[in-house]
């Protein structure tokens, strides 16, 4: 796709928007529903790249799905309702699909080959191969099982306690997955709290998991049944919006349906504390909690984030760092080692493309020192491939003195598809 121009923004964002389905609980619908018994609908599903890729990598598995718009359909016929697929299962760009893919088929008694694009080549699959084979699979992938393509050999397993070396819902994911078929009761121990989609779904789906503090267990030999879900609106989309709001001066922007769950949403908590005005309506709790939440511009003032709240807000880092850029005082970011393996290196892509328009960024081990109050002005940018650089850049251009160019804007479809129609609407 041609580089996209991108103009400052004339006066202040106002109106409201429904932002897609979130990404995580889509995926994760079609994997529940795919391994399920009977017909599991999803409403709100979040036809993005990385989702679809998800469908796709199913119906090779032999489930059938239809899909319409944001309406999917999943004939699950029970695990073993999956079949021996001889091709290439292709991820595409999306880490979710794959980690969660191989803890589900290093279960099941055939052989698969999972690929993805040049992004997902570079990320580490050891963190889920090393468990897996810990409880029996046979796992091979480049440098011994660390990067993908990877083929499984599955079969039985055995549980097993595992003490998890990062913080990351995907690992956590991929163990579930796999100890939802394995002999006896694996236990996970969390470094802190991530994401916890997969336990809420796996309930939904009539199984059971038990969480004690910040250990997760499992027992192996569950049917699960179809279920109906409602996807919340991705409260990774909506950040874009609040952190629109905040800082284009004027700005009332309202958002609908949007997921509250707490270890999504610590993007409020940072917000809160930078002076955001921000302001949330829950509504009646389903599988996972929901409500509106309307953010007006106000200043903000810079702030530390680090410790246990890095992986409740993972994926806002990147427009937590144009918050920093706008903010009184510095802003730090510290103990997020783990955005140096996303779709791009985070830590480095965001510092590289905000300095391109003005930024000042500084960029350490596991995070950034971002000054305040600088003056952002235009320029070319690139999005790397990555959706969440592309989308923070759109929002950094509505602040810019001049216009902005961005390339590679095509990335933005992994998790938002309609991202341009959407700013469009509110300007
Ligand atoms: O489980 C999930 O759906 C996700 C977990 C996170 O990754 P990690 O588990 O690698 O932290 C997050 O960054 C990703 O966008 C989605
Ligand atoms: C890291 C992300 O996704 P994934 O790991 O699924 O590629 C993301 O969506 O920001």
């Amino acid at each position: 796709m041609e580089p996209i121009l991108l103009e400052p923004a004339a006066k202040g964002l106002y109106g409201e928007l429904k932002v897609p389905g979130d990404k995580s609980i889509s995926h994760r619908a079609v994997m529940f529903g795919a391994i399920s018994s009977g017909i599991t609908t999803a409403k709100n599903f979040l036809p993005g790249e990385d989702c679809l890729n998800t469908v796709s990598c199913f119906r090779k598995l032999g489930v059938d799905i239809e899909t319409s718009g944001t309406e999917v359909r999943i004939n699950g016929k029970g695990l073993d309702g999956l079949k021996e697929f001889e091709g290439l299962l292709d991820v595409g760009n999306s880490g979710t699909t794959i980690r969660l893919m191989m803890g589900l088929l290093s279960g099941r008694p055939f052989t698969s080959h999972i690929t993805g694009d040049e992004s997902i080549a570079k990320r580490p699959m050891n963190r889920v191969t090393s468990p897996l084979l810990e409880m029996g699979a046979k796992i091979e992938g480049r440098e011994n099982g660390k990067y993908a393509p990877i083929t499984i050999s599955g079969g039985r397993l055995n549980a097993l306690t595992y003490s998890m070396p990062v913080a990351s819902a995907q690992v956590k994911s991929a163990v579930l997955l796999a100890g939802l078929q394995a002999e006896g009761e694996t236990v996970i121990k969390e470094l802190a709290p991530t994401r916890d989609h997969t336990e809420r779904m796996i309930r939904l789906f009539g199984g059971n998991v038990t969480t004690s503090g910040k250990n997760i267990s499992i027992k192996g030999g569950q049917q699960l049944k179809a279920a109906d879900i409602e996807v919340p609106g991705d409260i990774s989309s909506a950040a874009f919006f609040l952190a629109a709001g905040s800082i284009v001066p004027g700005s009332e922007i309202l958002l609908r349906n949007v997921g509250l769950n707490w270890t999504r949403s610590g993007i409020f908590d940072v917000m809160e504390k930078m002076g955001a005005n921000l302001s949330i309506d829950r509504k009646e709790e389903s599988f996972e909690p929901v409500g509106d939440i309307r953010i007006n511009y106000s200043k903000l003032k810079g702030t530390t984030i680090e410790g246990g709240l890095i992986p409740r807000l993972i994926d806002e880092l990147p427009i937590i760092a144009l918050l920093g850029t706008q903010a009184e005082g510095e802003t730090i970011i510290r103990d997020a080692a783990e955005l140096r393996v996303k779709e791009t290196d985070r830590i480095e892509t965001v510092a590289a493309e905000l300095r391109k328009l003005g930024a000042q960024i500084e960029t350490t081990d596991d995070g950034m020192v971002i000054t305040g109050g600088t003056n952002l002005h235009g320029g070319t940018v690139s999005s790397h491939g990555d959706h969440r650089i592309g989308m923070m850049l759109a929002i950094a251009s509505l602040i810019c003195k001049k216009e902005v160019t961005l390339e590679d804007p095509a990335s933005i479809a992994i998790s938002y598809p309609n991202f341009f129609t959407h700013l469009a609407k509110l300007r």
